[in-house]
């Protein structure tokens, strides 16, 4: 690995007696994570059906360390959305800001969904999580990640910030800004953040942090927490970006983050202007610790903040639309979804709970999308089959380990029997949608997430 070499000079002049073992960690392999989705499965229960060797990630209680050599994101239990695959480190971020049940929360940059699949969850797919993304391409990892998941109290949109802002003043209870960074910290798993590096892209990364935390303090209500972090060593975006925010916000406090396990704190050394509490944020080491570098602060709005003034979004369902629908849940499911339904078209979404209007947001993903109406009939989205059940479904599939990656591929069934929309499932675990007509079962596993 070729690190550029004002990156070594800065380092060794940040870390002194510790930069050797720091730089030890480049001839080291990599390390290998993936947080279960208890949204889904239980700790208990992964481990009795996981197939491979895995350690507790010990910050994060729904973290595992895999070994190099398996692929878990290739296995059907990946397309059931029983974990998603994410570098250790990055889990200590949500467990962090630590969203409650009923909270309004907002994670403004937030592909490819890593941190917003554990909010969700930490929330139990209650209140309301925006998952924003401003990148076009990234959001769409985003929202098939929300989907894979199961994730309903979800809006997923693709905006700026300040586009955001003028719209969600004093809204949110929780904001994670996971920022754009110039990723030092990824250096041993992504050699394109290498290419990339230079002090000049540092300051520049530093700029944009400074833009964004401005418009994530305007949708904080008062008494709200931001958490702030990127995976880079850098001070200017890390001690900096912070103390800075800080002296512009005297209404916001830095709080304590507890630490265990290797984790270490800012450094007071590092910022512009000696800011003591900045020891209470986070650094995350490869030198320190089983993962890659991060860092991490937490902060409280006190300063008085009006609060929002916007409106939530009501249901604009006809008759008709509601009736096509109802007809295929009498038939299909075993339970009502007691959300406002919303179409967009053609297309039905079954809302988060007191979800405000996105009127003239680009809006890419709007909670659970049920559905379509295709001629008076209605065909269930791959989102519903992920976020339901087998309790939930009048009939499902159970397929084998083998089944299920050839219904990956896209192939067709024969069950001799003619019992409508199937929940084709993996050790009782929804994998999509199958159609049961006259013996044999169409493939409704979605094209593009079909395997080779
Ligand atoms: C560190 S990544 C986020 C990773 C994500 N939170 C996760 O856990 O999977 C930072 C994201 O910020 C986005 N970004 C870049 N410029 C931005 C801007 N000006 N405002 C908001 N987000 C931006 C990038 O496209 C990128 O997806």
């Amino acid at each position: 690995m070729h690190l550029p070499a004002d990156f070594i000079q800065k380092m060794n002049t940040l870390l002194q007696e510790e930069a050797d073992r720091f730089f030890a960690t480049y001839h080291e392999e990599k390390v290998s994570g993936l947080r279960i989705n208890p949204l889904k499965i239980s700790r208990d229960e992964f481990l009795r059906i996981c197939p491979w060797n895995v350690e507790a990630v010990p910050f994060c209680e729904t973290g595992f360390y895999y070994e190099n050599d398996v692929q878990p994101g290739k296995h059907p239990y990946h397309a059931a959305g029983l974990y998603y695959i994410q570098e250790p480190s990055a889990m200590f971020v949500a467990e962090v800001l630590k969203p409650s049940p009923g909270e309004k929360v907002l994670d403004l940059c937030a592909a490819p969904g890593g941190k917003s699949t554990q909010l969700a969850a930490m929330m139990n797919n209650t209140g309301f999580l925006l998952a924003n993304e401003i990148h076009p391409k990234r959001v769409k990892a985003l929202s098939e990640n929300i989907e894979r998941l199961g994730i309903t109290n979800t809006v997923v949109t693709n905006e700026t910030p300040e586009k955001l802002a003028t719209r969600f003043a004093g809204y949110f209870d929780k904001i994670l800004v996971d920022a754009p960074c110039s990723g030092e910290g990824m250096f041993r798993k992504d050699e394109e953040a290498i290419q990339f590096w230079s002090c000049d892209h540092v300051k520049k990364c530093a700029e944009k942090q400074r833009y964004i935390l401005e418009h994530a303090y305007e949708m904080l209500k008062e008494g709200g927490i931001l958490v702030y972090s990127t995976c880079t060593f850098s001070p200017e975006e890390n001690e900096q970006t912070i103390e800075s925010f800080l002296k512009h916000h005297p209404d916001m406090e830095l709080l304590p983050i507890e630490k265990t396990d290797g984790i270490q704190n800012g450094v007071v050394e590092w910022t512009q202007e000696g800011l003591k509490e900045i020891v209470y944020t986070a650094r995350l080491w490869p030198h320190h610790l089983k993962g890659e570098g991060h860092f991490v602060a937490k902060m409280k709005k006190h300063g008085p903040t009006s609060p929002w003034n916007g409106k939530i979004a009501k249901s604009n369902v006809s008759r008709q639309m509601l009736r096509d629908y109802e007809q295929f849940a009498k038939t299909t499911l075993k339970t009502s979804i007691n959300r406002t339904i919303y179409a967009f078209q053609h297309h039905l979404f079954a809302l988060p709970e007191d979800c405000p209007s996105f009127d003239g947001l680009k809006v890419i993903r709007a909670g659970l999308h049920l559905g379509e109406l295709k001629k008076n009939r209605f065909e269930p989205n791959h989102a519903l089959a992920m976020a339901l059940t087998i309790d939930d479904v009048q009939h499902y599939l159970p397929l084998s380990n083998e089944e299920a990656m050839k219904y990956m591929k896209g192939e067709t069934w024969h069950t001799g029997q003619d019992r409508g929309w199937l929940l084709v499932t993996i050790e009782d675990y929804p994998l999509g949608w199958g159609k049961e007509t006259k013996g044999i079962v169409k493939n409704f596993y979605p094209k593009g997430l079909r395997i080779v």
